[in-house]
């Protein structure tokens, strides 16, 4: 399943870190580092001089951890994720393209499923790139260039997902990052946003179907599977951690994707949530055409 490794000449910035003898307090260093995990995957582990820091796996570019400067940390991972490449990462903020689904094909598609490419570096920013391979163009035969970005400040996390058809017809594509957050329990936990009054699908109801939701904030004590249109300004508020995470969607990111496994304790169900970003309507793009999704976690006070 898995594309080989492929470190792009130019990613100069990767180097093991030194050993420091300096007091713990200095011990932040700013950069882009390779590392492997203890399953075998290579991941880039960031680090911002504020103390913040965060990984991402070559394997579907995911994003697996932010800690603020603080040290808290905002993203999760669930329990029982394979971490071997034998399987998508359950967990992180997973790439869905070119379909979130279902649909023609797999669930969620391919991008999560192979490595993506390291193809830029630069202080605590990294670049990964997806391109078409046989495994790819099996199930999708298109051109098509993926470039994400991710850039530690010392106040947040960005991200940008810069979709390009690189042929000459056109495509459609729908996108989201499948974004785990860390909770200390969901019973801690309410989601704010422009909730009130939007449209929702449920996709828990048989056959699924578009509600309205009444509230201005979201609680959580049972199953949710819903996409609401047109949602993109969420806070995630954890009394538990006495923090709150700005997820903002500053661009092409336009729905907001709320998914709990409610009760699934081999899920480990109460140890997160995920708030997707996501451009769920069908996005068509002519040759030549691009498409950017933008979003920055940005911690904060209750
Ligand atoms: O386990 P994954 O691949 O991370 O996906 C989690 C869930 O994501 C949701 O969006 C899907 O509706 C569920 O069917 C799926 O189980």
């Amino acid at each position: 399943m898995r594309t080989t490794l492929a470190l792009v000449a130019g990613a100069t910035a990767f180097q093991r870190p030194q050993l420091r003898t300096r007091a713990p307090a200095l011990q932040a260093r700013a950069g882009a580092y390779l590392e492997k995990d203890a399953g075998g995957l290579y991941y880039v582990d960031l680090q911002h001089e504020s103390g913040a820091s965060a990984k991402v796996f070559v394997f579907g570019a995911d994003v697996t951890s932010y800690k603020d400067a603080g040290g808290t940390e905002f993203i999760a991972v669930r329990p029982d994720a394979k971490m071997d490449g034998s399987k998508p990462i359950s967990g992180g903020l997973s790439h869905c393209f070119p379909q979130f689904g279902p649909g023609a094909i797999q669930q969620h598609g391919f991008a999560r499923n192979v490595d993506w490419d390291v193809v830029a570096t630069s202080g605590s920013s990294a670049t990964f790139r997806l391109t078409p391979s046989d495994y790819t163009k099996d199930m999708w035969d298109n051109d098509f260039c993926v470039d994400f970005t991710v850039s530690l400040t010392a106040a947040s996390l960005d991200t940008k997902m810069e979709v390009r058809n690189t042929g000459t017809s056109s495509w459609d594509f729908q996108a989201a990052l499948h974004s785990y957050f860390d909770v200390s329990s969901l019973e801690n936990i309410e989601v704010a946003g422009s909730f009130a009054g939007a449209t929702y699908l449920d996709k828990l109801l048989d056959p699924p179907s578009d509600q309205t939701e009444a509230r201005k904030a979201l609680t959580i004590s049972e199953e949710y599977d819903r996409v609401y249109k047109g949602v993109n300004d969420c806070t995630l508020k954890d009394s538990g951690k006495g923090k709150a995470l700005a997820i903002n969607n500053n661009a092409g990111w336009k729905d907001t994707v709320v998914w709990s496994p409610y009760g699934d304790e081999g899920m480990g169900f109460d140890s997160f949530l995920c708030v997707e970003s996501a451009a769920f309507d069908a996005q068509t793009l002519e040759g030549g055409a691009s498409w950017v999704g933008e979003l920055s976690l940005v911690p904060g006070g209750l």
